[in-house]
């Protein structure tokens, strides 16, 4: 679906090409060139790429010399040595202070828990000495202050536990939106690394084991306190000794338990989202087995994990019996020399049970404790080690700091401690021109590429473009033709701006295109692709999607579908422009969904005149395998062994006798 506004236009067939998941190229973008001269350059490694280019750590934006003001600050590619950590106690504090009058009403109760619950065996002794007749006094009144206790404590314990829940779930949804943020905003090459499923439990439920420990807290705040602390004390060494050895042994089985959940759920997103695919090859039994041995897998970790568990409950029990049992001993013995009165003893059993929950739940919180640092380190090491892609992230900061005004949604995303703009090069960052003159720039301006070197970074050792050279005309149309496994949809990823060409560069007229942040970047380049990606949404609202303003207008809308010819069947659909597309546009028709490839005839005219027109004017780059989409582009590039190898015109090409004409020859790539 179209936008009007993009001057740039990347029309590619991906037929075997798997693009990550997160790259979900969906917009419409067009142009091209007609001449320019290929500089045939012997292979050199990414490393020489042109000295104009300022030097940094590998994988740092890199920025040519035509933009004096650039320049990657050394101490920057330190800091790139030890990454900061992604979640840090610094940050947590960062996100609790805010919550200033909670944590305020939470001591106020926590102070009134506890002198309650300290109070309460007293009480209790004193209750019991009155009952059995040893001290003379009023049963009412000694009764009225144990019911009062009885009664408060409880009220105190559900304002207390409310209140810091409360702001501990907003911890939570802050922390979870700034690593969402994160992973947004990573280098292409993170999403080659990691699956859905990992990311996912990032997410999930690694951040739910930190809430954990916070509740496990509450336990044993409860009841510390200076008077117990000598017996307190003692426990708490014999809890360490076992939690020293608990927290050893446990570490590796929360991790592979929070990986055996992150691969199911790979697993179950892999299943379900390819589940035509999997009907099609008859591979339910496959991934049966597959799901079966992950979970599995899952079920031994979990038992294993509960074993540990028992295993420290029991033998927390067992060293709260021993002191109970002292205690009868102890205290026995004393009642019977005289030393001690029987409701002192009471007293003494009620602290002990006392004790005996603050126990409990110290052993807890040291277990949810290993679970939520087995998260953190999981978090810690995905992210902190992981690169941001610093010309995407400086643009979105920019623009939920101007849209956080109207939705508060991005409030989430914002506060005075974020981890996402922690790392930037703020240096490079305010070197990049303003992106006021992207636009105009796009619009009247060749797009080049000028020997351009490109690995992917999973694989740098193969290197997929070698001093490739390329200019799309200002308002042309190139068709790029070639071989399997080329480097076409490599080149168009290199425009988008998914990843960054290893050497050589990257202009739209004249200007190089890392001097523009991403978000701008992706406002003036369309892509088209052969499977688009329609979001679980209604039909209007993915068409608002591909448009480049956040505000869309219904009108824009309904223009962007007329002009992709789709306006009739939307309006055809059940509820027109409302109608929910389904998961992955499930609901629609492959035609439907804009698909440029096995339409019917009708379908296919209509998608292409669709193209056509809006190809008109705008800098076309076109992955077509069809004979009538290529030989009407102004410029046909052949693509093989990492460079253009012929540029021309279909009959001049055709002329050559060379690569192209054997291609069109064997009808390779005449599929009509
Ligand atoms: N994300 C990736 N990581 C590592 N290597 C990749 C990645 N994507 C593609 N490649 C490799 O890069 C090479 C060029 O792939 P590319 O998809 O650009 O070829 P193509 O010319 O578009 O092929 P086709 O016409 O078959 O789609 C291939 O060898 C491919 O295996």
């Amino acid at each position: 679906m179209a936008s009007a506004t993009h001057p740039l236009a990347l029309s590619f067939h991906l037929p075997r090409l798997t693009l990550p998941k997160h790259r979900t190229p969906h917009r419409l973008s067009l142009s091209s060139s007609m001449s320019s001269p290929i500089r045939r350059r012997g292979r050199r490694p990414p490393d020489s790429a042109r000295s104009a280019y300022v030097t940094g750590p590998p994988s740092d934006p890199i920025v040519s010399d035509n933009d004096p003001k650039v320049d990657v600050s050394s101490s920057y590619g330190e800091s790139r040595q030890s990454p900061p950590k992604v979640i840090t106690w610094g940050l947590l504090w960062s996100l609790l202070i805010r919550h200033k009058l909670r944590i305020a009403v939470s001591m106020a109760t926590l102070v009134g828990c506890s002198v309650c619950t300290l109070a309460m065996p007293l009480y209790s002794g004193k209750f019991f000495e009155v009952l059995i007749g040893t001290t003379p006094k009023p049963l009412w009144s000694v009764l009225s202050k144990v019911a009062v206790l009885y009664a408060l404590e409880p009220i105190l314990t559900v304002i207390f536990v409310v209140n810091l829940n409360t702001m501990w779930e907003k911890v939570m949804s802050n922390l979870r939106a700034q690593i969402f943020q994160r992973v947004l905003i990573q280098k292409a090459e993170f999403f080659d690394r990691y699956k859905v499923g990992e990311l996912t439990a990032l997410l999930t439920s690694d951040l739910g084991s930190l809430k954990d420990i916070v509740i496990g807290t509450i336990c044993i705040l409860f009841t510390l306190s200076p008077e117990l602390a000598p017996l307190l004390g003692l426990l708490m060494l014999t809890v360490s000794v076992l939690v020293a050895v608990y927290k050893r042994s446990t570490v590796p089985v929360f991790k592979a338990h929070g990986m055996a959940q992150a691969s199911i759920a790979d697993c179950v997103n892999e299943t379900f989202s390819a589940i035509r695919t999997v009907r099609s090859f008859g591979g339910e039994k496959r991934q049966m087995s597959m799901f079966g041995s992950q979970v599995l897998a899952y079920q031994t970790s979990g038992t294993k994990l509960g074993t540990f568990k028992s295993l420290n409950e029991s033998l927390t029990r067992v060293a709260i019996y021993i002191s109970l049992f002292t205690l009868y001993c102890l205290g026995g013995s004393k009642v019977k020399a005289g030393e001690l009165s029987a409701g002192t003893v009471v007293s003494f059993v009620g602290y002990t049970f006392t004790l005996t929950f603050a126990v409990q739940g110290l052993v807890n919180t040291f277990g949810d404790l290993r679970g939520a640092f087995a998260a953190t380190e999981r978090i810690n090491s995905v992210l902190s080690g992981a690169e941001i892609d610093e010309a995407l992230a400086y643009g979105l900061e920019r623009d939920i700091k101007n849209q956080e005004v109207h939705d508060k949604n991005f409030g989430l995303f914002i506060n005075g401690h974020d981890i996402n703009n922690q790392s930037l090069n703020m240096h490079y960052m305010s070197a990049l021109k303003s992106t006021s003159s992207l636009g105009s720039l796009a619009w009247s301006g060749d797009v080049c590429l000028e020997d351009v070197y490109f690995s992917y970074p999973l694989r740098p050792d193969v290197e997929i473009l070698s001093g490739l050279n390329l200019t799309l005309k200002c308002g042309s149309v190139t068709a790029l033709v070639g071989p399997s496994g080329a480097g076409k949809s490599t080149i168009v990823q290199l425009l988008a701006r998914f990843y960054e060409p290893t050497g050589g560069r990257i202009t739209v007229a004249g200007e190089d295109v890392r001097t523009f942040d991403k978000s701008e970047w992706a406002r003036v380049v369309s892509i088209v692709n052969q499977e688009p990606i329609l979001f679980s949404l209604s039909v209007g609202e993915n068409i608002a999607y591909g448009l480049p303003d956040d505000y869309v207008s219904k009108e824009d809308v309904i223009k962007a579908a007329k002009a992709a010819n789709a306006h009739d069947f939307i309006i055809s659909l059940p509820q027109g422009y409302d109608t929910h597309v389904g998961e992955r546009g499930g609901l629609l028709s492959g035609g439907q969904r804009q698909a440029t490839s096995a339409l019917d005839a009708v379908s296919e005219r209509l998608v292409q005149d669709a193209l056509n027109q809006l190809m008109k004017g705008r800098t076309t780059l076109v992955i077509a395998h069809r004979l009538s989409t290529v030989q009407n582009a102004h410029q046909i590039a052949l693509c093989d062994d990492g460079r253009i190898t012929e540029l021309g015109t279909h009959f001049e090409l055709l002329g050559q006798k060379g690569q192209y004409a054997a291609l069109v020859g064997t009808q390779r790539l005449a599929f009509e």
